[in-house]
């Protein structure tokens, strides 16, 4: 995001309106409106909810839902419920988004994100790239260029002309804005009596705000209709995709010996001669296990998040940089398969630790003890290992992220 924006207002946050206010007349009603229907054994609005409680730049965010839905929103949020704060929407998706940009005014957000409640498959990527588009001059909208050649119907229902679709997008969520101009146009339509717009691209088109176009992704479908349900249930039930998006990465740390009683490794406090130099607690088996994490998802390294010249990290606890990593992974989508960590040192011994330290990892990074692997060779008396002068570990992590591997 540009600077200017980031700069006045957040401290990086951007917020964000969901409208979930709508009937869902396409979709039929009889087992009510399509935001609470089950996929994957979630509601709809969970799993749009989830998508951005989860990602790490998301702050205030606020729910317009409709004034009969406050007991279906309690309990088709569950855990999510008591994180967002709910308006009541209004007769359209237009006024839904004015009414939920109102109850975000107080938070003061540099920038918003509009999403549509019914588009549960947003992922991260779309979510970073839409924030990166704005700007305090424009607005930004995920889309994908049309792929099918597109027809003008004549009056009889035959065709009149093939419209050229080159330049042609189709429009998605969520559409990223400076907060107080889409607030101030949204406001100046309804008071122009203006309610045909149907995204807010449109209104930020009509009000004379520029419109940066980003990548969309085919996956974030909106559901209209009631196979659009049935789709989206079948793709969250658990079947496999063809060409699963499995990504390995890998990190390397060496830490220096210096006088001392204990080593930290892998989250466990062991006894020796010697302690490890480092600004944090110098727990070289956790820090190459964060950027193997952070490596799955190109989220830079161990360094990006923690500068070792920032103060706050002085003697810190290592697990809470594997924590964080483990969080952008899972805010991603990500579902960590397996981590494989190898201690290469003289001593001290590792063998009698390690199933504190697979206990100690599997709960840092919620998974069985049985997707951790410790291992830990000397370095055969040779090199700067073999001399006792520091501690090497190399560590690999994989991770599953959502969806197929892309062709
Ligand atoms: N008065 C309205 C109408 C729509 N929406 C929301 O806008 C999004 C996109 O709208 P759409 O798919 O058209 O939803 P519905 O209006 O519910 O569907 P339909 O037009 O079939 O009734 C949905 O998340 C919907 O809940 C809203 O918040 N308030
Ligand atoms: C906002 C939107 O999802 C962008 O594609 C779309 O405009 C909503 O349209 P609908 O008429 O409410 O289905």
């Amino acid at each position: 995001m540009n600077a200017e924006v980031s700069s006045r207002h957040l401290s990086s946050k951007v917020a964000v309106v969901i409208v979930a206010a709508g009937r869902g007349e396409r979709a039929g009603q009889a087992d009510g409106p399509k935001q609470y229907r089950s996929i994957g054994g979630k509601a709809v609005i969970w799993h749009t909810l989830k998508a951005f409680l989860d990602h790490p730049r998301i702050g205030a965010v606020a729910v317009a839902i409709h004034a009969d839905d406050a007991g279906l929103f309690t309990a088709a949020a569950g855990e999510f419920a008591a994180r967002v704060t709910t308006v009541v929407g209004g007769a359209t998706r237009q006024d839904s988004t004015r009414l939920a940009l109102l109850a975000l005014q107080d938070a003061k957000p540099g920038a918003v994100l509009i999403h549509d409640g019914v588009r549960p498959f947003i992922g991260s990527e779309v979510i970073d790239r839409t924030i990166e588009g704005i700007d305090a001059g424009h607005g930004s909208l995920p889309s994908l260029p049309v792929s099918d050649t597109l027809k003008k119907e004549a009056s009889d229902r035959t065709v009149a002309e093939t419209v050229p679709r080159a330049g042609l997008h189709s429009a998605q969520t969520p559409q990223g804005f400076p907060f107080e101009p889409i607030l101030a146009a949204h406001q100046r339509a309804y008071e122009a009596g203006r309610s045909d717009f149907t995204d807010d691209s449109a209104i930020a088109e009509w009000a004379g705000i520029p419109v940066r176009l980003v990548l969309g992704s085919p996956d974030n479908i909106k559901l209209t209709w009631a196979k659009d349900i049935a789709m989206a249930d079948q793709r969250l039930s658990g079947q496999t995709p063809s060409f699963p998006d499995v990504r390995t990465g890998n990190g390397y740390d060496v830490h220096s010996f210096e006088a001392g009683d204990h080593v930290w490794l892998c989250g466990i406090k062991i006894p020796h001669s010697k302690k490890l130099n480092g600004h944090s607690d110098a727990d070289v088996g956790l820090h190459a296990l964060t950027d193997a994490l952070l490596a799955t998802c190109g989220a830079g390294d161990i360094g990006t998040h923690f500068p070792p010249s920032d103060p706050q990290w002085k003697g810190a606890a290592s697990r809470q940089f594997v924590e964080h990593a483990a969080k952008i992974v899972r805010a991603r989508g990500g579902r960590i398969a397996n981590a494989d960590i190898t201690l290469i040192c003289e001593a001290p011994r590792v063998g009698p630790h390690r199933e504190a330290m697979t206990a100690e990892l599997a709960d840092m990074l919620r998974i069985a003890p049985e997707r951790v692997s410790i291992k830990a060779t000397t370095n055969e008396k040779l090199g700067f290992v073999g001399r006792e002068e520091g501690i090497a570990a190399i560590a690999t992590a994989s991770v599953v992220y959502p969806g197929e591997l892309p062709e």
